[in-house]
């Protein structure tokens, strides 16, 4: 665990009425102005640590400090931190500079105090000049600039944003990704982010937590969870992944040889141990990382091709290598040389100096 973070999830479990399970033994420590986000599927508990760390939900078991100290019995509204929703939760008959003053009013500040902050903050989300407009007569990506500035505008420690972008088409979507990113690097806040969607967890944050069933799978930033994913859920969480049932044949320095069917693989092993001679390991390739080719050539193996998907600078291959093992290869497109037709036979291979992770269950 990190030795000062500004928050830290000490053993934190929720049980629900019923003994539905929140949250099971969670160790989490939240970095000072990192942007951090839970990702996982549904129910996997990134709500509730949303939530409790919020004070909006108390845990079962398990402490919630913030700077050391221990406020897990502390009421929302006396914690440093605020939440965006996802559904923006504006008020619908104050105006934008009403709304973002919110928050302000409650904390005796004076109006010309009150005033600037608000313009402040609104100038920092790109709305200044939609200070007396009514909600009603904003866009979604207005309306969620303008509860991202009502959130910074009490300046929070913890910045805590529930799916806020799951409103938005996919092109705005994009767009706010960008912004968002940009505002927690001018603001130096720390922002826990919770989304369900992969790519914009990839895109956006300085390290992801994945969880599943109420627990902690992966705590990486994103190329490493992409590279070196731990667990075969993270594997095949985090975008595609050939999860392929390999035999250990032997080792070369840190490089460990298997083969996976007919088809010779390499693996580094992360702990530098090697398993047992001819033990079978699942171990993960990426698409991009295998090479096809029309013709046998030493090292590869060859796979029948079930179908092919265009995907604009690629073509994805469906194959059959060996008995019955599907695989996923992402080949270039290319005007001119090899094409491949479903029921084709291509001879496929691992790309030199693929890093494939060894993965555990
Ligand atoms: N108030 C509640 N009462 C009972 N069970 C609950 C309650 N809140 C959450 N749960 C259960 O706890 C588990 C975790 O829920 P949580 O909302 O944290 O998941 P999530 O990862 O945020 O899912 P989603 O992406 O669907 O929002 C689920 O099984 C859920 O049904």
């Amino acid at each position: 665990m990190a030795p000062d973070p500004l928050v830290r999830l000490d053993a934190v479990s929720k049980i629900f009425p019923g003994g539905i399970v929140g949250l099971d033994t969670v160790d989490l420590d939240i970095a000072r102005g990192e942007f951090l986000t839970l990702l996982g599927p549904s129910g996997c508990g990134k709500t509730t640590s949303l939530r409790v760390i919020a004070g909006f939900e108390s845990p079962s078991s398990g402490k919630v400090l913030l700077e050391s100290r221990d406020i897990t019995a502390l009421r929302p509204f006396d914690r440093p931190v605020n939440t965006v929703f996802q559904d923006y939760a504006l008020f619908p008959h104050m105006n934008v500079a009403e709304n973002v003053g919110f928050g302000l009013s409650l904390r005796k500040l004076s109006g010309t105090e009150q005033a600037k902050r608000v313009g402040e903050a609104l100038d920092m989300v790109g709305l200044g000049d939609k200070i007396g407009a009514r909600v009603s007569e904003l866009s979604g990506g207005q309306r969620q600039r303008v509860a991202l500035a009502r959130a910074i505008v009490c300046e929070p420690r913890v910045l805590l944003l529930d799916e806020p972008l799951s409103a938005l088409d996919a092109h705005l979507r994009e767009q706010m990704q960008v912004e968002l990113k940009r505002l927690q690097s001018r603001l130096g806040t720390t922002f826990v982010m919770v989304t369900h969607d992969q790519t914009e967890a990839l895109s956006i944050s300085d390290r992801i937590v994945v969880m599943n069933k109420g627990r902690i799978e992966q705590i990486a930033p994103p190329a490493t969870l992409y590279d070196r994913p731990a667990t075969k859920f993270v594997a095949s969480f985090i975008g595609t992944m050939n999860l392929l049932q390999s035999r250990f044949v032997g080792r070369d320095g840190d490089r460990l040889r298997f083969t996976a069917g007919p088809l010779p693989l390499e693996a580094v092993s992360e702990t530098g141990e090697a398993p047992g001679e001819g033990s079978v390991r699942t171990i993960g390739v990426r698409p991009e990382d295998l090479l096809v080719a029309t013709e046998a050539e030493p090292g590869t193996a060859p796979a029948r091709v079930n179908s092919i998907v265009f995907h604009g600078r690629t073509l994805r291959l469906h194959a059959e290598l060996g008995q019955g093992m599907p695989v996923v290869i992402d080949a270039p497109r290319r005007a001119e040389g090899f094409q491949f037709s479903v029921g084709d036979v291509a001879y496929i291979s691992l790309r030199r100096g693929a890093n494939c992770p060894m993965l555990s269950s």
